[in-house]
């Protein structure tokens, strides 16, 4: 269905190089018929043919081009409409199925799977070329002899019904092989993530790369073996067929013909022509079910990564949904929180049915131009709480209330534009991803010198000059991309864990403090109960639920 969709995208391309391919491929035949003619003339009645050759061979050579550099614009086209949905598909996922997939089925579709469904594409020439060849040359012998004809389609059909029986087998291998890789994705994770652990702790190197790495690249290999062994028997098998049904005009059929040197050699010349592209066909075979294997993967990554989830019962769709960050479209009233979390739950679902950590209900307020500290064990669901704030997980029940209006599940990411993030395992993208602008590049030079980093790193075209630092450095970078963003709303999950005592203190004492003046709301998730003062309204978390809510600013 993938591929076919594939195709259906680059049909303009694939019409216009089948075209020139079938002249080329009639042309072809018609040369060989041209020869043949030649063969059997006398002198003067070859000199007339000369001209018919000359034509059919420029023309041969001219479609053959064409259809080849054809086929190779709609083969990188192919590729490029693959590569660009899976990753709008990745991009536009909703976050919480995004991470039930994991990174390992979504690395193999975009690298290994795009791969095998490009060579699908880069076979594809071939199988219609060397398909018009075969085809045209059937013809030829159709037109020499109907026997003969009758003969090679009963000869290629029961190579298809003999290549037919063990593929079903060959492609239990192959998908077998294709659960290892993504299995084997996974390890490759541990082998980049883990290179120091692994390099402190030989046993534990020696272990991993033993019975876990090796087992599975073995386990691969074997599955992929088997499966390709088995398609490379039945493409024999297709081969000695083709020589049985050679063998059958060469020493049966051409004798049957009544000894005319025209059909003979006629015969002899069209199967020396054909023996070629049909070999070529019956290898292009199994290279063709692992195209449609990895598609397979690929759609059912995509189905995965597309599952909506189950929308909170409240929450049916809205005309006056909030629309993006313009302010001043949505007054709030005074007293109106900015945000309002009422009954709201959320449980991570594992795909055995057994039901995960679940949050809520949770009950909350949270007012423009507050600190918010959300506090509480490992464990007790904080980041979870700040997703489901954030817009990033979808509540299964409950109301998310935005300036008074009720999230939807439609206005979800409009609403996720109101916030910027730092979280514990934040990306770095070492461009600011907006278009050149020296304002932003100003501001962001000054946050550099408010964050000490100015002398290590610099902006140049929207770009920074390295994100090569430490990893309090690192956050200290991701804090200003966040602040570029000029969001109204910042969340920033554990952001000074990993900060010396000194920005510790310019965090809490100063730039929350500061950020506050400026009416930028904060949700900040922390342990740092020295600073705890910092905050206007303290909420602590425990199993999932808000253990306490205290407006410090009241008290
Ligand atoms: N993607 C996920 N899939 C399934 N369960 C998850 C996922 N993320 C977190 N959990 C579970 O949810 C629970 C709460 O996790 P969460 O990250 O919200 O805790 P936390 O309070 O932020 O902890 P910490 O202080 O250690 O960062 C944990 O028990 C964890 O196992």
């Amino acid at each position: 269905m993938l591929i076919s969709r594939l195709i259906k995208e680059t049909r303009g391309l694939l019409i216009l190089a089948s075209i020139a391919c079938v002249i080329a491929g009639s042309c072809g035949v018609l040369l060989i018929a041209t020869i043949n003619d030649a063969l059997a003339f006398d002198t003067a009645q070859r000199a007339e043919l000369l001209i018919r050759f000359l034509v059919l061979s420029i023309t041969t050579f001219a479609m053959s081009v064409l259809s080849s550099l054809l086929f190779e614009s709609m083969a990188q086209q192919g590729i490029a409409i693959l590569r660009k949905q899976l990753a709008s598909a990745v991009i536009d996922a909703d976050y919480a199925q995004f991470e039930k997939t994991g990174h390992p089925p979504i690395q193999a579709a975009l690298t290994d799977h795009v791969a095998s469904i490009s060579g699908f594409f880069q076979l594809l020439p071939q199988v219609i070329v060397n398909g018009a060849i075969v085809l045209g040359a059937m013809a030829y012998l159709a037109w020499l002899s109907w026997q003969v004809f009758l003969m090679g389609v009963l000869t290629l059909g029961f190579g298809y019904m003999g290549y037919h029986l063990v593929h079903l087998r060959a492609v239990k291998h192959l998908n077998k092989a294709s659960n290892e890789q993504d299995r084997l994705f996974k390890h490759f994770a541990g082998l980049l993530g883990g290179a120091k652990e692994l390099r402190l702790n030989a046993r534990k190197r020696a272990y991993f790369s033993e019975d876990v790495l090796t087992h599975t690249i073995d386990k691969v290999r074997q599955e992929r073996t088997r499966g390709m062994s088995i398609f490379m028997i039945a493409s024999n098998w297709g081969g000695f067929l083709t020589h049985i049904f050679v063998g059958l005009v060469v020493f049966w059929m051409i004798d049957q013909s009544g000894g005319d040197q025209r059909i003979g050699t006629g015969y002899a010349l069209v199967l020396v022509f054909m023996m070629t592209p049909l070999e070529a066909l019956l290898v292009c075979l199994p290279e063709f079910s692992v195209a449609a294997l990895a598609a397979q993967h690929v759609e059912a990554m995509l189905m995965q990564l597309s599952i909506a989830p189950v929308r909170s019962a409240c929450a049916k769709p809205q005309n006056d949904a909030p629309t993006p960050p313009a302010e001043e479209q949505m007054p709030t009233l005074p007293c109106t929180p900015l945000l309002q979390l009422s009954a709201l739950r959320f449980q991570f679902k594992s795909d055995d049915g057994e039901s995960g950590f679940a949050l809520g209900p949770i009950n909350l307020s949270i007012h423009s131009g507050e600190i918010l500290f959300i506090v509480g064990g490992n464990g007790s669901g904080k980041s979870a709480l700040a997703k489901l704030i954030c817009g990033l997980y979808i509540p299964d029940s409950g109301q998310l209330i935005y300036k008074g209006q009720i999230l939807t599940a439609d206005s979800q990411d409009r609403y996720r534009q109101y916030f910027s993030a730092v979280f514990s395992d934040f990306h770095l993208f070492d461009e600011l991803l907006s278009p050149a602008n020296d304002t932003l590049e100003s501001q962001g030079k000054e946050w550099l010198q408010h964050l000490k980093l100015n002398h290590k790193v610099s902006i140049d075209q929207g770009s920074f000059s390295t994100t090569a630092l430490s990893s309090g450095q690192r956050k200290r970078l991701a804090l200003v991309v966040a602040l570029l963003e000029q969001k109204s709303i910042l969340l920033f999950d554990e952001w000074a864990a990993d900060q010396d005592p000194e920005f510790k203190r310019y965090f809490y004492l100063d730039l929350l403090p500061a950020l506050r003046e400026q009416g930028k709301t904060i949700i900040a998730i922390t342990h740092d109960d020295r600073y705890f003062s910092t905050a206007d309204h303290l909420v602590c978390m425990d199993a999932g639920c808000i253990i306490s809510d205290i407006k410090t600013s009241e008290t």
